[in-house]
């Protein structure tokens, strides 16, 4: 179940360092939106991979950062992961992935930790099943 924790945290739990994912942010590349968002996905050997959203004049090319983190992550050889922290300027409420950065986390495990945080290191714990309850996922594939 999701639950949060509003003091400020500089080290999120499973040793996902909060620092990383503003760092990430501050990469983030979005001229049209002006909505920069930073993501850490931690891998299973504790492994932490930044992404940030890249934007496109066409728009609709644009990748959130969480898929760049984790397009990133599986360049670098990682498939099993732990958790994804997420990060945006947004300070009075926790912003969650959308829908196709969800679809996509769901490929890699049905049971990621997320944690929505805002620019303070505060955050919301939650999970991946929480946030894309009765998903379509690879094994359905195989189980047809
Ligand atoms: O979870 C989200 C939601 C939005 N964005 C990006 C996409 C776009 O560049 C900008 C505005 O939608 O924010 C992300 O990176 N992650
Ligand atoms: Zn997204």
């Amino acid at each position: 179940m999701a639950y949060t924790v509003t003091r400020p945290c500089t080290l999120l739990p499973s040793g996902m360092q909060f620092g990383k994912c503003l760092q990430a942010r501050d990469m983030a590349y979005c001229p049209y939106s002006r909505f920069p968002v930073g993501a850490a996905v931690l891998t299973a050997d504790g492994t932490i991979i930044t992404g940030c959203n890249v934007e496109n004049a066409s728009y609709g090319l644009t990748v959130c950062a969480e898929r760049t983190a984790v397009q990133r992550a599986v360049a670098e050889g990682h498939r099993h992961f732990r958790a994804i922290a997420v990060t945006c300027d947004i300070k009075d409420r926790f912003v969650g992935p959308c829908g196709a950065c969800r679809q996509v986390l769901m490929e890699f495990a049905s049971d990621w930790t997320v944690y929505l945080t805002k620019p303070d290191g505060s955050y919301k714990e939650t999970s991946l099943s929480e946030l894309l309850p009765l998903a379509f996922t690879p094994g359905h594939l195989t189980q047809h």
